[in-house]
């Protein structure tokens, strides 16, 4: 016998979550639980407010219609938007027992706003020293100078950047001009410097800083392959597809020699847990880029390990079926 369940949830945001310019007061999403011969599943689906294709109100319907499908027997296909086919793909993963349950819940420590935190959180963390700092945000002179002084003050500090597009190459220049050529090494990898690929492949080879490509792997024309200058995709599996898809994606830019971040596109506790377990599974030996949970007021049916949030159950999140 199957049993299915769709919830509605939502978790209030800190004050300062902006994203693409627009500030993010809650994280809204559905979560699918399938049981079937005592076993059982969950999943998230939760797109992304400015970086997913679909919105809630457009997938809702498709998860739920989905849910009644497999409830009464039948073999559907996956709905097609990312965040849905990503969510649906690991509750039927959970309860086949082909998701690992072995998690990586390392993360690189995310800064987005103040260095000051920054620093003092750093100091405080013992072994292998990795964060990733947004930049674009300000003035790209400010950025060098905020980039170059953490590099200069942390020798074991290694980096990890995100301009989600913002600079012209112009600026990007001027980013690159405050950061000593010395520590550019320590710059794992910036993501996206520039709204072209063209110029961000131009800034890699002239500035010797490593890129990573996020936002351009969901662009129609983006193919896996190699580029001098590009050390590695992050890949988002919410904005990605099905895991399958995630799969394939890892399989393809390992083969390039590429590093895999497996990241966070603001999931609660329960889906980063899963991207945890994926992390783990798929991409072993590097730091996941899942240190969001702290942009969040509560943690949802699953903890994250030290995470000290309250977790509400299912009893408190709204039944659709
Ligand atoms: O990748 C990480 O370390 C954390 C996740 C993260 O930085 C992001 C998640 C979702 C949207 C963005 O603001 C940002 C990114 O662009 O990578
Ligand atoms: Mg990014």
């Amino acid at each position: 016998m199957r049993q299915a369940q769709v919830y509605r949830w939502q978790i209030p945001l800190d004050a300062g979550v902006v994203l693409r310019e627009r500030r993010l007061k809650t994280r809204d999403g559905l979560f699918v639980h399938l049981q079937e011969n005592g076993r059982e599943g969950w999943g998230e689906i939760a797109p992304l407010p400015g970086f997913s294709l679909e919105t809630l109100d457009e997938v809702q319907p498709l998860v739920v219609a989905w849910a009644r499908g497999w409830r009464s027997g039948a073999s559907l296909p996956l709905p097609a938007p990312s965040s849905a086919a990503f969510g649906l793909s690991c509750a039927l993963a959970e309860l086949h027992d082909e998701l690992p349950a072995s998690a990586d819940y390392r993360a690189a420590m995310l800064c987005t706003g103040d260095p000051d935190e920054l620093f003092a959180a750093l100091a405080a963390l013992p072994g292998e020293k990795l964060a990733k700092v947004k930049v674009g945000l300000y003035e790209a002179v400010r950025d060098g100078m905020v980039v170059n002084l953490l590099l200069e003050s942390i020798p074991d500090l290694q980096l990890r950047l995100d301009a989600n597009r913002a600079w012209t190459p112009l600026k990007a220049q001027q980013f690159a001009k405050y950061v000593n050529p010395h520590f550019r090494s320590r710059i794992a990898f910036l993501e996206e410097p520039c709204k072209q690929r063209a110029d961000s492949l131009a800034f890699a080879l002239q500035t010797g800083i490593t890129i990573a490509w996020d936002e351009s792997l969901r662009d129609a024309d983006f193919t896996f392959e190699p580029q001098p200058g590009v050390g590695a995709v992050i890949i988002k599996p919410t904005l990605t597809g099905s895991l399958q898809k995630v799969q394939q994606q890892v399989a393809a830019a390992k083969a390039l020699g590429l590093t895999v971040v497996i990241s966070s596109s603001i999931e609660s506790s329960l889906g980063l847990t899963q991207l945890a377990r994926i992390a783990a599974w798929l991409t072993p030996g590097t730091v996941p880029g899942l240190d969001t949970l702290q942009l969040m007021k509560c943690q949802l049916i699953r903890r994250w390990p030290e995470s000290d949030l309250p977790c509400l159950q299912s009893d408190r999140l709204e039944p659709l079926l």
